[in-house]
């Protein structure tokens, strides 16, 4: 569509020092419209560095950063009122009610006068706070406040919406209500992208994941390719006979380059990664063997063993 792009974020080679410290070092992502991109990576690894370059509160040094369509350096205000941001940490307009705080920005935005009180409405029925209408801001509990910050990022029904940390300060079940909001958002055709370090939730909640660290991009995986069956997970092992299981485990697995097991687990030993497939080839190896077997379940998810794998070299 014109004046849209064929992403809701496109960024190419972009680097960002701070000093020394080089928080970006040539990192490409696109968030398609439509889905929910998850941008996952260790401590430092750049996600809010790229974030606050994305919403355009911060320059990047070098490389391409479009919105919708736009450019940020060429056309910050356009790509700004195509996005919605969510930072992980709350802003200072405490003194303000609710509902003053979203007029706010719902008037910075443009929206017009007569518009605002329904659409205030509206998002705070969104979130769940309608019964706060009239409080102070200051009144309102950490996970609250991050709900708040989720409906003023919807103010001007952004068709971009980025994400820091959305779900840390939420209990359970706001966390599911914030994901059935993030779908049915995408499902009307915004382009997501959302960091987090609570890899089982995001799996439940995107359709991509992008790895980041040391400032790069280091994956690019459709979720379905991870968490389908030929994915590669770690798998735990119960037996009534552990310290059989420990020495067949031993006998089958040697010489299988890249298999690791884990024998010290009370009653049993994790294994892995291994597909489905060869979980139960190998299920059927340890009962050949006369192992009693009690349980054989997948151990973690794909995207935490995609997860662990990226990290291995840093520890
Ligand atoms: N304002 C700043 N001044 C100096 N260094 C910074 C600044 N902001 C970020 N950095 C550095 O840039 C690197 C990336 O930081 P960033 O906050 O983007 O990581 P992150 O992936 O969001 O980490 P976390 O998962 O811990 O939130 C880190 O080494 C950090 O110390």
């Amino acid at each position: 569509m014109a004046g849209r792009g064929e992403f809701g974020v496109e960024a190419r080679g972009v680097t960002r020092s701070f000093g020394s410290v080089q928080a970006l070092g040539g990192l490409d992502i696109t968030v398609p419209y439509g889905q929910v991109t998850a941008l996952v990576g260790p401590n430092g690894a750049g996600k809010t560095t790229l974030l606050l370059i994305l919403a355009t509160l911060l320059a990047p040094d070098a490389g391409l950063v479009r919105i919708a369509g736009h450019d940020v350096r060429q056309s910050p205000a356009e790509a700004r009122d195509a996005l919605g941001w969510m930072p992980d940490t709350f802003g200072v307009y405490d003194q303000l009610t609710v509902d003053e705080y979203l007029a706010f920005f719902a008037d910075a935005y443009g929206l017009p006068k007569q518009e605002r009180p329904r659409r205030v409405r509206a998002l705070l029925s969104l979130v769940h706070l309608e019964d706060r209408l009239g409080q102070p801001v200051h009144a309102l509990s950490r996970g609250q406040k991050q709900r708040l910050g989720m409906a003023r990022a919807l103010v001007h029904r952004p068709r971009v919406l980025l994400l820091d940390e959305p779900a840390s300060g939420l209990d359970p079940r706001s966390r599911i209500e914030l994901r059935d909001l993030l779908r049915s958002l995408a499902a009307d055709g915004a382009a997501i992208l959302v960091s987090s370090h609570i890899l089982s939730e995001l799996e439940e909640i995107a359709d991509r994941v992008v790895l980041v660290d040391n400032g790069r991009t280091a994956g690019d995986h459709a979720m379905a390719d991870l968490t389908g069956a030929e994915a590669r997970v770690r798998w735990r092992l119960r037996s009534l006979d552990p310290g059989l299981l420990t020495t067949t485990l031993a006998r089958v697995l040697d010489g299988q380059a890249g298999l690791e097991a884990t024998a010290d687990l009370p009653g049993g030993a994790e294994v892995g990664p291994l597909t489905e497939v060869g979980a139960a080839a190998l299920l059927a190896e340890l009962v050949a063997a006369d192992v009693p077997v009690t349980g054989l379940a997948p151990a973690g998810s794909a995207l935490e063993s995609a997860y662990l794998a990226m990290t291995e070299n840093r520890r």
